[in-house]
């Protein structure tokens, strides 16, 4: 039997989010006879805890008797328990400092540490993830913005709701106006963009048609691999190449500058790939971007008037182009650009990101965890036994 505990999020700020709702959870009880779950209760989780007990699942506030536990973002040290298999983003691969705590406690704890970003198949694809609804959710921030900045339109925030199907139901009193936007990216975050540029009919139109193109009605272009990026030496882009070699490619992106209305930044991004634009460029006269929704949300990264993350409650700030100092958003002036810079976009839509996450989990993780004997389990696993993987031994200076 296979006991799993789903954990209360106790992270400051919290999380609502979590890894499997009520239906799931029955879901998984009806299908799996070798699996039961338990529920920490919490005061703030997106499903209440009446909503667990509904469908007959087991609340309870001792999880000693769990085989696995799964949550959401870091634990706080003192509530790791001793000897378990943990499942969260622990946020420590890239030894990142706020958690070098965390990456002790893992060790000294003798806690089998499986982290959610690191479960991939085979290739390196990734598994899990959020990226979808922090799309969706940046791509409804981002138009939301510019209605209220050009004072064109009126959207709901999209915390404002339950779910992602109320937002579509608002979508349904909309007209957008003729507006050019350009989405970046080639994962989960551009894939949850298109979705609601699909929803709200907005068209979309070749990269060299968006340059040389006026239009009556909303357009956007997605901008990805070698409509991005090409080789500084030959103009070539290789995909292979360009993620072993990002140095050596440039950015296109300067040439729609002077055609886009709103930027939607959903890329990958790491120090040596080069900035979608430089931050000199925002003084170009010919400069047209009224809205960033910098969803990629490195601050100083590849949208470099990304000056800090902002809040789900405060997600919007601006920056003058006069003199890169920051305003107060939404002000109709061609010298101020909204930014759009909220680095928890899917918790604005908690409940369909747990459910989104929740299926991932079910059908792909779920079987690897029963059979045993899983490669994807081993690969994503940071440490057991009290010492680190052989794959992330890496981590040593950080983690001993
Ligand atoms: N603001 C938020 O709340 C939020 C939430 C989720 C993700 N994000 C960010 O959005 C960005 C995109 O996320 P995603 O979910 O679309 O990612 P993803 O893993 O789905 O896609 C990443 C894409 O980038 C490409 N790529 C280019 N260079 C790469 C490299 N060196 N290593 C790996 N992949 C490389 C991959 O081919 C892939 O197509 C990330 O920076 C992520 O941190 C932000």
């Amino acid at each position: 039997m296979l006991r799993i505990g789903l954990i209360r999020e106790r992270k400051t700020l919290p999380d609502d989010r979590v890894a499997f709702t009520p239906k799931q959870c029955a879901y998984i009880l009806a299908h799996y006879p070798d699996v039961q779950i338990v529920v920490e209760p919490s005061p703030r989780r997106c499903f209440a805890d009446a909503e667990y007990a509904a469908e007959g699942i087991e609340l309870n506030d001792n999880l000693n008797d769990c085989d696995i536990l799964l949550g959401i973002k870091e634990v706080p040290v003192d509530s790791l328990l001793p000897g378990k298999t943990y499942f969260f983003f622990s946020h420590t691969k890239k030894k990142q400092p706020h958690n070098k705590k965390l990456m002790h406690a893992l060790i000294e704890k003798n806690i089998r540490m499986i982290d959610y970003e690191c479960l991939t198949h085979a290739d390196n694809q990734r598994i899990l993830g959020f990226g979808f609804y922090a799309g969706i959710v940046g791509a409804h921030n981002g138009l939301l913005t510019y209605g209220k900045k050009t004072g064109l339109y009126q959207l709901p925030a999209a915390h404002e709701v339950r779910s992602f199907k109320e937002l579509i139901a608002a979508y349904e009193h909309i007209k957008l106006p003729n507006m050019k936007i350009v989405v970046t990216g080639s994962g989960k975050v551009a894939a949850g963009v298109l979705e609601v540029f699909t929803q709200l009919d907005i068209e979309s139109v070749e990269p060299l048609d968006f340059l040389t193109h006026q239009y009556e009605y909303p357009v956007f272009t997605h901008l990805k691999g070698a409509g991005l990026y090409a080789r500084k030496d030959n103009d070539i882009f290789l995909r292979d190449d360009f993620h072993a070699y990002p140095e050596a490619y440039k950015c296109l992106f300067s040439s729609y500058i002077n055609q886009t209305d709103i930027l939607m930044n959903g890329i990958y991004w790491e120090q040596r790939i080069a900035r979608l634009f430089e931050k000199e460029e925002i003084k170009r006269n010919d400069w047209r971007i009224k809205v960033i929704s910098d969803i990629t949300c490195d601050v100083d990264g590849s949208v470099p008037i990304n000056v800090g993350s902002s809040t789900i409650a405060d997600p919007v700030y601006g920056i003058d182009r006069t003199d890169f100092s920051q305003t107060v958003p939404f002000l109709n002036n061609n010298d101020i650009i909204d930014v759009m810079a909220v680095d928890n976009l899917p918790n604005e839509l908690p409940c369909d990101a747990s459910q989104y996450f929740g299926t991932h989990f079910e059908k792909y993780i779920l079987p690897e965890i029963l059979k045993g004997d899983s490669d994807i389990l081993r690969r994503a696993t940071i440490c057991e036994n009290g010492k680190l993987t052989k794959k992330y031994e890496y981590l040593s200076d950080y983690a001993y």
